[in-house]
Protein backbone atom coordinates (compact mmCIF):
# COMPACT_ATOMS: atom_id res chain seq x y z
CA UNK A 1 0.00 0.00 0.00
CA UNK A 2 1.33 3.81 -0.83
CA UNK A 3 0.94 5.98 2.23
CA UNK A 4 0.95 9.49 1.28
CA UNK A 5 2.08 12.16 3.62
CA UNK A 6 0.67 15.53 3.99
CA UNK A 7 2.60 18.04 6.04
CA UNK A 8 0.85 19.60 9.02
CA UNK A 9 1.21 23.11 8.98
CA UNK A 10 1.65 24.60 12.32
CA UNK A 11 -1.04 26.95 13.05
CA UNK A 12 0.28 29.65 15.84
CA UNK A 13 -2.40 32.03 17.66
CA UNK A 14 -1.16 35.20 18.56
CA UNK A 15 -3.84 37.79 20.15
CA UNK A 16 -2.06 41.18 20.03
CA UNK A 17 -3.43 45.04 21.52
CA UNK A 18 -4.19 47.95 19.63
CA UNK A 19 -4.18 49.97 22.58
CA UNK A 20 -5.53 53.75 22.97
CA UNK A 21 -4.43 56.42 25.32
CA UNK A 22 -5.27 60.21 24.50
CA UNK A 23 -6.54 59.80 21.28
CA UNK A 24 -3.56 57.72 19.84
CA UNK A 25 -2.26 54.29 19.62
CA UNK A 26 0.46 52.06 20.09
CA UNK A 27 2.75 51.18 17.54
CA UNK A 28 5.54 48.91 18.88
CA UNK A 29 9.09 48.00 16.95
CA UNK A 30 10.74 44.35 17.16
CA UNK A 31 13.46 43.92 18.34
CA UNK A 32 16.44 43.38 15.60
CA UNK A 33 17.78 40.15 17.72
CA UNK A 34 13.62 38.24 16.47
CA UNK A 35 12.45 36.94 13.50
CA UNK A 36 10.86 39.94 11.46
CA UNK A 37 13.65 42.38 13.17
CA UNK A 38 12.12 46.60 13.44
CA UNK A 39 9.23 45.84 11.69
CA UNK A 40 6.35 47.09 13.69
CA UNK A 41 3.18 44.93 15.51
CA UNK A 42 1.04 45.33 18.35
CA UNK A 43 2.24 43.77 21.12
CA UNK A 44 0.75 40.39 21.96
CA UNK A 45 2.25 37.34 21.34
CA UNK A 46 1.87 33.43 20.98
CA UNK A 47 -0.86 31.31 22.74
CA UNK A 48 0.04 28.60 25.37
CA UNK A 49 -1.64 25.82 25.82
CA UNK A 50 -5.42 26.04 27.92
CA UNK A 51 -5.25 29.55 27.75
CA UNK A 52 -8.41 31.71 26.39
CA UNK A 53 -7.12 34.67 23.95
CA UNK A 54 -7.76 37.52 26.86
CA UNK A 55 -4.77 35.46 29.24
CA UNK A 56 -2.70 35.22 26.89
CA UNK A 57 -3.18 38.66 25.76
CA UNK A 58 -2.88 40.31 29.44
CA UNK A 59 0.33 37.79 30.21
CA UNK A 60 1.91 38.63 26.62
CA UNK A 61 1.12 42.76 27.74
CA UNK A 62 2.54 42.59 31.01
CA UNK A 63 5.30 40.60 29.90
CA UNK A 64 6.27 42.61 27.09
CA UNK A 65 5.37 46.70 28.54
CA UNK A 66 5.04 45.62 32.56
CA UNK A 67 1.05 47.39 31.90
CA UNK A 68 -2.33 46.16 32.63
CA UNK A 69 -4.89 46.98 30.04
CA UNK A 70 -8.57 46.34 29.46
CA UNK A 71 -10.43 45.48 26.33
CA UNK A 72 -12.99 47.68 24.72
CA UNK A 73 -13.50 45.78 21.48
CA UNK A 74 -12.36 42.65 19.61
CA UNK A 75 -11.32 42.63 15.94
CA UNK A 76 -11.80 40.28 13.25
CA UNK A 77 -9.28 37.60 13.77
CA UNK A 78 -6.71 38.31 10.55
CA UNK A 79 -4.72 35.29 9.03
CA UNK A 80 -1.29 35.08 7.16
CA UNK A 81 0.07 32.50 5.82
CA UNK A 82 4.16 32.42 6.59
CA UNK A 83 4.56 29.37 4.39
CA UNK A 84 5.71 27.08 6.97
CA UNK A 85 3.49 27.87 9.39
CA UNK A 86 0.02 30.58 9.50
CA UNK A 87 -0.30 33.11 12.02
CA UNK A 88 -3.84 33.92 13.24
CA UNK A 89 -3.95 37.54 14.60
CA UNK A 90 -6.28 37.99 17.23
CA UNK A 91 -6.57 41.57 17.69
CA UNK A 92 -7.98 44.00 20.76
CA UNK A 93 -8.41 47.16 20.81
CA UNK A 94 -7.39 48.01 24.50
CA UNK A 95 -6.85 50.96 27.10
CA UNK A 96 -4.28 51.18 29.37
CA UNK A 97 -5.32 50.74 33.19
CA UNK A 98 -1.33 51.42 34.45
CA UNK A 99 0.25 53.87 32.57
CA UNK A 100 4.17 53.31 33.07
CA UNK A 101 5.44 51.25 30.34
CA UNK A 102 8.55 49.39 30.44
CA UNK A 103 9.72 47.80 27.81
CA UNK A 104 11.04 44.35 28.02
CA UNK A 105 11.71 43.11 24.27
CA UNK A 106 10.40 45.62 22.44
CA UNK A 107 13.13 47.91 20.32
CA UNK A 108 10.97 50.88 20.82
CA UNK A 109 7.32 51.87 21.01
CA UNK A 110 5.26 55.17 19.48
CA UNK A 111 2.07 56.78 20.16
CA UNK A 112 0.81 57.76 16.61
CA UNK A 113 -2.29 59.45 15.52
CA UNK A 114 -4.72 56.73 14.14
CA UNK A 115 -4.19 58.63 10.58
CA UNK A 116 -0.78 57.81 10.51
CA UNK A 117 -0.27 54.57 11.61
CA UNK A 118 0.44 52.81 7.89
CA UNK A 119 3.38 54.98 7.48
CA UNK A 120 5.29 52.13 9.20
CA UNK A 121 6.44 49.31 8.29
CA UNK A 122 4.28 46.66 9.74
CA UNK A 123 4.73 42.92 9.21
CA UNK A 124 2.13 41.70 7.10
CA UNK A 125 -0.78 40.86 8.96
CA UNK A 126 -1.20 43.69 10.88
CA UNK A 127 -1.82 45.32 7.50
CA UNK A 128 -4.93 43.80 7.75
CA UNK A 129 -5.50 44.35 11.18
CA UNK A 130 -5.11 47.88 10.58
CA UNK A 131 -7.56 48.34 7.99
CA UNK A 132 -10.00 46.51 10.68
CA UNK A 133 -9.56 48.81 12.78
CA UNK A 134 -10.11 51.80 10.75
CA UNK A 135 -13.45 50.24 10.42
CA UNK A 136 -14.38 49.99 13.68
CA UNK A 137 -13.29 53.57 14.40
CA UNK A 138 -15.61 54.72 11.76
CA UNK A 139 -18.20 53.02 12.83
CA UNK A 140 -17.92 54.23 16.19
CA UNK A 141 -18.96 57.42 14.65
N1 LIG B 1 2.72 40.11 18.76
C1 LIG B 1 2.53 40.21 17.46
N2 LIG B 1 3.01 39.26 16.64
C2 LIG B 1 2.80 39.41 15.35
C3 LIG B 1 2.09 40.51 14.82
N3 LIG B 1 2.03 40.39 13.48
C4 LIG B 1 2.71 39.24 13.15
O1 LIG B 1 2.91 38.78 12.02
N4 LIG B 1 3.16 38.65 14.30
C5 LIG B 1 3.95 37.43 14.35
O2 LIG B 1 3.41 36.52 15.29
C6 LIG B 1 4.46 35.89 16.01
C7 LIG B 1 4.30 36.20 17.48
O3 LIG B 1 5.30 35.64 18.14
P1 LIG B 1 5.88 36.23 19.50
O4 LIG B 1 5.85 37.71 19.48
O5 LIG B 1 5.20 35.53 20.62
O6 LIG B 1 7.34 35.67 19.55
P2 LIG B 1 8.56 35.66 18.56
O7 LIG B 1 8.74 36.95 17.91
O8 LIG B 1 9.67 35.12 19.35
O9 LIG B 1 8.07 34.56 17.50
P3 LIG B 1 8.83 33.82 16.31
O10 LIG B 1 10.30 33.82 16.60
O11 LIG B 1 8.23 32.43 16.34
O12 LIG B 1 8.50 34.52 15.02
C8 LIG B 1 5.78 36.45 15.46
O13 LIG B 1 6.30 35.63 14.46
C9 LIG B 1 5.33 37.76 14.86
O14 LIG B 1 6.14 38.19 13.80
C10 LIG B 1 1.58 41.49 15.72
O15 LIG B 1 0.96 42.49 15.38
N5 LIG B 1 1.82 41.30 17.02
Amino acid sequence: MIETLFPVKLVVRVPCAVIEHNGKVLAAQRSKALSFPLKWEFPGGKQEENETDEETLFREIREELDVEIEILHKLPVTPKDQGWREIILVPFVCNLKTYKITLTEHEQILWLEPDTLSDLDWTEADLGVIQNYYAYREAQK
